[in-house]
């Protein structure tokens, strides 16, 4: 893994800043601009054990629209006795204030799901395969075949409807039932989906067990049959290594990252997974490398600090708590 400092090289020059005499770093360019696709209120809250009033869940997505992001994945179009936290769907997705700046994506596992969703006002949908042949099983009840057949339903009624369709791959870094899973595994997985015509693929590291080291492994993997700029990244940080892992798919060219609100979340269907790295940990990296977000950090501490509240809970963004104990004119690196 090569580190860069955007400030002092371009492609082809060899860095020579402070303290970087005489490495071998990579002159490679990070991204100008990262997205950052907010999944809180989904994959952040779906965990959640108690029922979380629908008025909170529309108003941590109202405030995070006000942040400068401009996707939140808003909820999920799944069966109510699979995931109940999520059962309040229709609700959200129409009592929120939707912004004209900011997509609103919802998960939706089959046709079922997508007819409900587009009920409901949805305007964009993700489709959710696997990686590993049990974790699909234990997540949406069927095999890793049985779920393309599914998603190229939801993607041919999502084209008539006009409608963009992202997709998952979910332990792309690892199993919680299998445990290693191989880089074949996944780019067949996310070239399929690709193919079926989501416009972008999520690779998820469900559990958070993955490397920088499994992280460009598997990227280089999928990188030969997916366009790089179809590819996102969605890291949970069991093992610390989200912003790691993060970092070495920014330099093998990944320009989108998932993240969660104070770092809300896991998998119900894989145990003992802790939440996504938090968007506030993502911004403030970002923007440290000098890489544009559009997000506004203040504004998402403010959104964490209302829903850790809301929850009862400490937030697991590093750079929340440490602002928490700061000086006001802490530089948030904006
Ligand atoms: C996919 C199913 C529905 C299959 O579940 P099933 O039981 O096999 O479904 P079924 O087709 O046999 O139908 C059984 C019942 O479910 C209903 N049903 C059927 N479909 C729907 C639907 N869309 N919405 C609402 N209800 C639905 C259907 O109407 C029927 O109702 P009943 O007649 O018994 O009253 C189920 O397994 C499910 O809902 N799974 C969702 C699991 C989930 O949400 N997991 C978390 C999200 S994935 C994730 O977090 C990973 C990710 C994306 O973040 C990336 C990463 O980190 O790796």
């Amino acid at each position: 893994i090569h580190l860069s400092r955007r400030s002092h090289c371009m492609r082809g020059q060899i860095a020579t800043g402070p303290g970087l005499s005489g490495s071998s770093w990579s002159t490679e360019l990070f991204p100008d601009f990262v997205k950052i696709v907010e999944v809180g209120p989904r994959d952040g809250l779906q965990n959640e054990k108690e029922m979380v009033p629908t008025e909170i869940k529309i108003q941590l997505i109202d405030m995070l629209s006000q942040t400068g992001l401009s996707v939140i994945e808003a909820t999920s179009f799944v069966s109510s006795k699979w995931v109940v936290q999520m059962a309040d769907h229709n609700e959200v997705l129409t009592g929120i204030n939707k912004s004209p700046h900011v997509r609103y994506p919802v998960l939706t596992p089959n046709i079922q799901g997508f007819q409900a969703a587009v009920e409901a006002g949805a305007a964009e949908v993700a489709v959710f395969g696997s990686a590993s042949e049990t974790f699909s099983r234990k997540n949406i009840n069927c095999s890793v075949e049985e779920s393309m057949q599914r998603f190229e339903q939801v993607i041919c009624a999502a084209r008539q409807a006009c409608i963009p369709v992202r997709g998952y791959v979910s332990c792309a870094l690892g199993c919680p039932y299998e445990g290693q899973v191989h880089p074949a595994q996944v780019t067949k997985v996310a070239k399929r989906l690709h193919e079926l015509g989501c416009y972008e693929v999520s690779l998820g590291d469900t559990t958070g067990m993955g490397t920088a080291g499994s992280m460009a492994a598997m990227l280089r993997a999928v990188m030969a049959e997916v366009p790089i700029h179809a590819l996102a990244v969605h890291c949970h940080d069991t093992y610390g290594q989200a912003l790691a892992n993060i970092l070495t798919a920014l330099q093998m060219g990944v320009s989108v990252v998932d993240s969660s609100v104070a770092g809300l979340g896991g998998c119900p269907y894989a145990e003992g997974a802790s939440g996504n790295v938090s968007t506030e940990d993502v911004v403030y990296m970002l923007h440290g490398l000098g890489i544009q977000t559009g997000v506004d950090l203040a504004k998402v501490i403010e959104a964490g600090d209302f829903i850790c509240r809301a929850l009862k809970r400490p937030t697991n963004s590093k750079v929340s708590q440490a602002t928490s104990r700061s000086q006001p004119s802490f530089n948030m690196c904006e």
